[in-house]
């Protein structure tokens, strides 16, 4: 999600030079040079695969995350699973204790052929890997009809926050958007991708509908409140092996925004979430599960029943890339692409008062593309209760 809004970075030039902490953590860059670089990167046309190809050894700094990306080494943490065979009841049960306590889940028996996954995975990682000739005529980090492709810049902090200079994911993502028309314009997905991504796509819709049954059910208001579902957005993110990995990230920080996130990967790994404390803990991959997340649409909808985990990917490996394909799911609006939401009124209490106001989706993006969404507290700006 967190590139669900990105838009083509700014060009505007900048008077003032600013600092921030660059490469090493001490070099001093403008505003304007940051921006140069930018957009001198992004008009390449090759992505971060263009940039291991030409045989870089050192990350360029504007990859060069602020704060190094340490990870714990001693929090083992094993993500909660569900198995989807389960008798009902008791699926409902442990995807309700996993959506309270971790904010994440891996599915499994989940239906989705795993011929459909490998040959999703397979395709986007064939696709990046081609000659350069022959990705870069899509290479366009605006959409083009549903289609973007390329390497999108992190949404930075605006206001209130220190000014950090623009990062970019050491990442090169194919992103299609199914959300504004019922018929979406795919003429910019690569051939030798769509019909596997599409497949992939209706798959986990159904599968998505299932979820969102179960965490209905899960939050004790029935398995239909929270369907009509949509995956209005897939991601589909290529991660190059990197000469310094500990350097850079696959994704900044954040949550996501909608209502939950079907996510498949690879073997590789880099996946991590952040529960309590400081800590950044593995989400080691198992073959052939499906990891769930819970993202803030469902965090306000469910008056903070549900927990919208932090998490961000590290990069693992300076030699094997890593692919994962990450769906957002959102209440289905039926073409329209603003919606509004609030805590279900059955979930407000006497003894727990609605803990957010009503606010539109397009009020959480804004929110979200002001505060650089990389914290769990942007969601204070439509709090009406404090917690206790
Ligand atoms: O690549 C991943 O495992 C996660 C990607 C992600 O967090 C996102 O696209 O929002
Ligand atoms: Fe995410």
């Amino acid at each position: 999600m967190d590139l669900a809004t990105a838009r083509r970075p700014s060009h505007r030039k900048c008077k003032r030079k600013r600092r921030y902490i660059g490469q090493q953590g001490t070099a001093s860059v403008g505003d304007d040079d940051a921006a140069m670089a930018m957009s001198r990167f992004l008009e390449s046309g090759g992505g971060v695969r263009a940039l291991v190809e030409s045989g870089v050894t050192t990350v360029p700094p504007l990859f060069v995350a602020p704060v190094a990306p340490v990870s714990s080494a001693a929090v083992n943490f094993v993500v909660p699973s569900v198995d989807l065979s389960l008798p009902r009841s008791d699926a409902v049960a442990l995807v309700r204790a996993a959506a309270r306590s971790s904010g994440i889940f891996q599915l499994t028996n989940h239906g989705v052929p795993a011929a459909t996954m490998d040959s999703a995975l397979s395709v986007v990682r064939a696709f990046n890997e081609q000659p350069l000739a022959a990705r870069s005529p899509f290479y366009s980090v605006s959409p083009v009809g549903a289609v973007s492709y390329g390497t999108h810049p992190i949404p930075r902090p605006t206001d209130g926050q220190p000014v950090t200079a623009p990062l970019l994911p050491w990442r090169d993502s194919l992103l299609l958007r199914f959300d504004k028309l019922r018929d979406p314009d795919l003429r910019n997905l690569p051939a030798a991708c769509r019909d596997s991504l599409l497949e992939y796509h209706r798959a986990l819709t159904r599968l998505g509908k299932e979820i969102a049954g179960l965490l209905s059910e899960g939050l004790g208001v029935g398995a239909e409140r929270l369907d009509p579902v949509e995956g209005f957005l897939m991601q589909c993110h290529y991660h190059p092996p990197c000469p310094e990995p500990e350097r850079v990230l696959g994704s900044r920080e954040h949550t996501d925004g909608g209502l939950f996130t079907v996510l498949s990967q690879d073997g590789v790994g880099g996946l991590q979430v952040r529960l309590d404390g400081d800590e950044w803990v593995d989400v080691a991959p198992v073959a052939g599960t499906i990891l769930v997340n819970i993202g803030d649409v469902l965090k306000v909808v469910s008056n903070d029943e549900c927990r919208s985990v932090e998490h961000r990917v590290v990069i693992k490996s300076a030699q094997e890339p890593r692919v994962s394909i990450a769906l957002f799911f959102n209440p289905a609006k039926h073409g329209e692409t603003d919606f509004v939401f609030g805590p279900l009124p059955e979930l407000v209490t006497e003894e727990k008062p609605a803990r957010y106001r009503s606010l539109s989706w397009q009020e959480m993006l804004d929110n979200r593309n002001a505060l650089g969404h990389a914290k769990p507290s942007t969601l204070d700006q439509f709090r009406v209760t404090s917690l206790n």
